[in-house]
């Protein structure tokens, strides 16, 4: 995959998805437990990985740290650490694109009670600081200090303690996790990010020999451990792609099996589709979306699990243009994530921004343009509205849907989409 941003996407729009769709591993369940795996210092097999760019940077990352990372297939890798002997990525420009480059941090100060990397990047979606992980790492008695765009972290011992998150991070969450599972006694996160990736994360480190409790509630228990050991694991379906093509089956009018989801974690995108008047029925692991009335306007706020996902604000705004009436998005967790509005805009949108909130007058139509994606989402969001618009739309910038996205041209395309990608 390449970060070329001369790659497209040509849609042509109008075409109703119809069909069966198999959602991938999850982005953000897979690149915390790569780097997770560092703790292991042994051999670890990761299945179900989706095919995205941010897991091959991971990978990358692992390798030149001197890990034995063998495909096992095209969703399995083989991570050995065992001849990790240090966790020092400060030379790896490519850990600033990505945000879960952090958990290096983490791991690192759990195995080595060290670690320096980059300043993490991923997606320009408002100021993203990390004093909670700072906060949590220094309470277990780690020195931590961000010089000219390096983040180093170091303690003579590792001790468990009592951390209150003030906000509710995901990121924080799971770096201290993983500091705290090598740790001397017992920690505690209290207002934990309770996410399903969360979970998995924890799932993971359990199997490799850790002891997690409460993961998925606000209050995790760790009890720290001399060694862990390798294990195999199978990541979590994403519930944000899952969501994704939910939202794109109700935008074009379509009818779509969802397979291999957790339906439980995608209540919230189900609920608000269901007020929106598109049929969702759950049948074991796969939700049949179904769009074939005029939508309704609803109002949305992002929040923390199990509200509505912030990584769905982008592609929904792009579902509301088609409703009928006056939608309100209220973005609760990023001060930046209507940048991608004014490119919507573009396409025929009616939407005004005010400060975290958005209203969105339904138009009946959008049209077909040249749009460039600013990040991940809201890719997905130009994604979506060229499905429904009149004419072509070409997506530039699209390295940044390869972040997060397995295959999504081709799985569009067995949708019914008219859809290509172009490589130049
Ligand atoms: C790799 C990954 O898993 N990324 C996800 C993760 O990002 P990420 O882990 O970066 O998001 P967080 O949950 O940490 O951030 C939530 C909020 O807390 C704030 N905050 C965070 C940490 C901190 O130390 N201080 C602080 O103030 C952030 O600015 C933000 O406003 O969760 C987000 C919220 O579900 C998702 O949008 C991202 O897709
Ligand atoms: C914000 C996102 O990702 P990251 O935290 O990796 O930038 C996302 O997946 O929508």
């Amino acid at each position: 995959m390449s970060a070329n941003s001369m790659n497209r996407l040509v849609i042509e729009g109008g075409s109703k998805l119809q069909g069966s769709v198999d959602i991938s591993g999850f982005k953000n369940s897979a690149i915390a437990i790569i780097p997770a795996a560092v703790l292991a210092g042994d051999i670890c097999v990761i299945d179900n990985l989706p095919e995205i760019s941010d897991v091959k940077v991971l990978a990358g990352i692992l390798t030149s740290l001197g890990a034995t990372v063998t495909e096992k297939g095209p969703k399995t890798l083989e991570i050995n650490t065992r001849n990790i002997t240090e966790c020092s990525y400060a030379e790896h420009e490519i850990a600033k694109d990505i945000r879960a480059s952090y958990y290096l941090l983490g791991a690192g100060l759990g195995r080595f009670k060290k670690a320096t990397g980059v300043y993490p990047g991923g997606c320009s979606i408002g100021s993203r600081p990390i004093d909670q992980h700072i906060k949590g790492f220094e309470a277990m008695g780690a020195k931590v200090s961000i010089e000219h765009g390096l983040v180093s972290v170091e303690a003579e011992r590792l001790i468990g303690a009592e951390i209150y998150l003030d906000v509710v991070s995901v990121g924080a969450t799971i770096n201290i996790m993983l500091a705290a599972t090598m740790a001397e006694g017992n920690t505690i996160i209290e207002n934990a990010a309770k996410e399903p990736h969360i979970v998995d994360v924890a799932n993971f480190l359990n199997c490799m020999g850790a002891d997690i409790k409460g993961a998925g509630t606000d209050v995790i228990k760790i009890k720290g451990v001399e060694e862990l050991k390798g294990c195999n694991h199978t990541v979590i379906p994403d519930q944000i792609e899952a969501g994704t093509y939910m939202i794109a089956a109700a935008a074009t009018n379509g009818d779509v099996v969802i397979n291999n989801v957790i339906p439980k974690h995608l209540e919230a995108i189900t609920a608000k589709l269901k007020e929106m008047g598109v049929e969702v029925v759950e049948n074991g692991e796969a939700l049949r979306v179904t769009a074939s009335k005029p939508l309704k306007s609803v109002s949305v706020k992002t929040l923390v699990y199990p509200g509505f996902p912030t990584d769905l604000q982008q592609p929904m705004t792009s579902l509301l243009t088609r409703a009928n009436g006056n939608s309100i998005v209220t973005e609760t967790i990023y001060d930046g994530r209507f940048k991608y509005v004014d490119e919507l805009k573009r396409m025929g949108a009616n939407i005004k921004v005010e400060g975290r909130a958005a209203v969105i007058y339904g138009v009946d139509r959008l049209s077909g343009a040249k749009v460039c994606a600013g990040d991940l989402r809201a890719g997905a969001a130009l994604v979506v509205a060229g499905l429904i618009a009149d004419g072509v739309t070409e997506i530039e910038n699209i390295h940044f849907i390869d972040r997060g996205y397995d295959n999504l041209a081709e799985k569009l395309l067995s949708l019914g989409a008219k859809i290509k990608r172009i490589e130049e």
